[in-house]
């Protein structure tokens, strides 16, 4: 790997992820004082848990569609064969979401944005799963604390989806040589920030993911099993076919 080559990568990935974040940071810095009322929280808490769940499926699966679409310009990625490709989706997309919503998350009052307003946790209180939302919130705690550049963040969200290690992959030789591409960006784009001891700091937050992303797929198919018919009739197709 010339340097020119991970300049290159480093380049493209970046450019891809501002190309598909939905919104961008000084937008919804701009935002951050906008909190929703008590009747609002309110009508939020009196929505039955399948109406909740549906509400936030399909942002959900409105963010996944973004990040969909930031897998498929990052170099390597489409050289993986159409199964490969699902499956690292399958289980990196929800992570990758995590990520970048942790952008827009307001330590200051403990919010995030939802629905066009930053909302608190007791907003989702009808989605009846409190631990998977404090342990959503935590982890957005974890990431602010980290202070990443919007670079850092593009060449980290590409190496939560490009991982060898995913169950059921094809050719785990050709997606291990993608994934050594992006982790040679990111150290040298943490290398040239003289950050290198974020890495490691990265990793741990790898490791949360993966137990949040667990988490998610319990709840899931707690409530598939409790709301079949949401589940399989209302959900978004895609929320369906990655997470179910
Ligand atoms: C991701 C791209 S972005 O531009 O940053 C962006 C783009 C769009 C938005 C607006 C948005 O859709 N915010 C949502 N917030 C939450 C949420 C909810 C509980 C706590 C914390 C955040 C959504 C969820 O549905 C969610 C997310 C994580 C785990 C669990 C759930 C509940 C599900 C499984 C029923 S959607 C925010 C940020």
């Amino acid at each position: 790997h010339s340097l020119r080559n991970i300049d290159e990568l480093c380049a493209s990935i970046v450019r891809s992820h501002r190309e598909t974040s939905q919104y961008r940071l000084e937008e919804l810095q701009a935002l951050t004082w906008k909190v929703f009322s008590r009747e609002e929280i309110q009508a939020y808490q009196s929505k039955t848990v399948d109406e909740m769940w549906q509400h936030c499926a399909v942002r959900l699966t409105d963010a996944v569609q973004y990040v969909v679409e930031f897998a498929k310009h990052i170099p390597g990625f489409r050289m993986l064969s159409q199964n490969d490709q699902i499956a690292l989706l399958k289980t990196g997309s929800m992570e990758v979401v995590l990520v970048r919503m942790s952008r827009f998350f307001n330590t200051e009052n403990n919010t995030v944005f939802f629905d066009g307003k930053f909302a608190g946790t007791e907003v989702f209180k009808s989605l009846a799963c409190g631990d998977l939302i404090s342990a959503v919130f935590d982890f957005a705690h974890g990431m602010c604390a980290l202070k990443l550049t919007e670079q850092q963040l593009a060449l980290f969200s590409a190496l939560v989806l490009i991982n060898a290690d995913r169950p059921s992959l094809e050719d785990r030789g050709r997606v291990q040589r993608v994934q050594r591409s992006v982790e040679l960006g990111l150290n040298h784009i943490l290398h040239r920030d003289n950050q290198d001891s974020l890495m490691h700091k990265l990793y741990q937050r790898m490791a949360v993911l993966r137990s949040l992303c667990v988490l998610h797929m319990e709840k899931l198919r707690w409530f598939s099993q409790r709301y079949p018919l949401t589940a399989h009739s209302l959900f978004p197709p895609l929320y369906k076919e990655l997470f179910a």
